[in-house]
């Protein structure tokens, strides 16, 4: 029997891990009662005690998690941002291809990847990796994401009675161009400049939508739309990351239409001179929880799996 902690799952991303395992017979979860949840010395125990810890807490807190574990067998899976790029730890995004499926199987630190990151480097790294895209581009990355993403205060925020009318309209933020999403897409596309990042939260629970636009010139070799279209079609065939013709809903891409499931749908819009790419998934599905059970079932060797469809 798996003996699996999840360090904070009374937050939006541990919950929903926590609904998914419950019901996996090869599973035993570690919890602790509500009043030692946040408890140093309950927590220290309960992460020793684990086969897996998957963290879902602040950045700070996933520090001080890792801090407390002295059991040199425990496997962390860490949510947060904290770990991402950090020496030692696999980025948990087995479809990149290049021994990444392996390197989360085999290490015992994990970084689940960033929901907005996700989308932009499941769309780059393979171009460059193709040379098709040089890693001296300037890219820029637009994102909607569902209020979620932002965790238990968002979504208090955005459930509350008397909130602000500006929050009916989607909204823009990150603006100063620092989110905390921006190393990982630098360092798992080999780009050598950050993208340009404009993340939108709208009014609704989940889902995300990622575009990254691309002009002819910025193609190296004469590379074509086609050509970006072959590279996905042979790197994402499933069952998590697909790439997908046609996918758009009449001329229109919704950023709910993987809502409640695990999968990313890669998808190649736009004309010879100006393409686009695109990638839809669920900020609590690939974005967050459903890429921490992907990798759960990576390193204790269990079947894939692909989310609950939920809209
Ligand atoms: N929501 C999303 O779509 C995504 C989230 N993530 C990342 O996952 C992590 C969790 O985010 P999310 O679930 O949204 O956040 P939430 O705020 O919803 O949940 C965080 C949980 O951690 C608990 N917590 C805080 N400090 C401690 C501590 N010292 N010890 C134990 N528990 C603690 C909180 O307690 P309390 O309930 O008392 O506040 C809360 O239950 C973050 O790093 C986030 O950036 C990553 C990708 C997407
Ligand atoms: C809507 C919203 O605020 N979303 C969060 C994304 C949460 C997330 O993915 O955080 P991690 O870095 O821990 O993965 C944000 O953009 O900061």
């Amino acid at each position: 029997m798996t003996q699996v902690f999840i360090d904070g799952s009374s937050g939006t991303t541990g919950l929903r891990i926590r609904e998914r395992l419950e019901g996996r017979q090869e599973l035993t979860l570690i919890t602790l009662p509500e009043e030692s949840r946040k408890d140093p010395e309950a927590r220290r125990n309960a992460l020793n005690s684990a086969d897996v810890a998957i963290l879902c807490l602040p950045d700070a807190a996933a520090i001080e998690a890792v801090s407390l574990i002295t059991n040199p067998n425990t496997i962390v899976l860490d949510a947060s941002t904290a770990h991402r790029t950090a020496p030692g730890w696999a980025y948990g995004f087995p479809e990149l291809g290049s021994g990444r499926e392996e390197a989360i199987r085999t290490s015992r630190r994990v970084a689940v990847p960033g929901c907005h990151a996700s989308g932009f480097i499941a769309l780059v790294s393979p171009l460059v990796e193709a040379g098709i895209l040089s890693p001296d581009a300037r890219l820029s990355i637009t994102s909607l994401t569902g209020y979620s993403g932002g965790g238990k205060k968002m979504i208090a925020e955005y459930e509350s009675e008397g909130r602000s009318p500006l929050l009916d309209a989607p909204r823009a933020y990150a603006l100063p161009q620092h989110h905390k999403h921006l190393p990982e897409m630098k360092a798992l596309t080999g780009l050598h400049t950050l993208p340009a990042f404009l993340p939108i939260v709208g009014d609704f629970y989940s889902g995300m939508l990622v575009t990254v636009p691309v002009f002819r010139e910025d193609l190296l070799n004469g590379a074509t739309i086609e050509d970006i279209r072959r590279v996905y079609q042979s790197r994402y065939r499933g069952p998590i990351v697909s790439y997908r013709e046609n996918a758009d809903e009449s001329g229109f891409l919704s950023a709910l239409s993987l809502s409640g499931l695990d999968r990313m749908d890669v998808s190649v819009f736009g004309n010879e001179d100006r393409i686009l790419l695109a990638a839809r998934y669920d900020n609590l599905g690939k974005g967050a929880s459903g890429a921490a059970v992907e990798c759960l079932n990576l390193v204790i060797g269990a079947a894939p799996e692909t989310g609950l469809r939920l809209v």
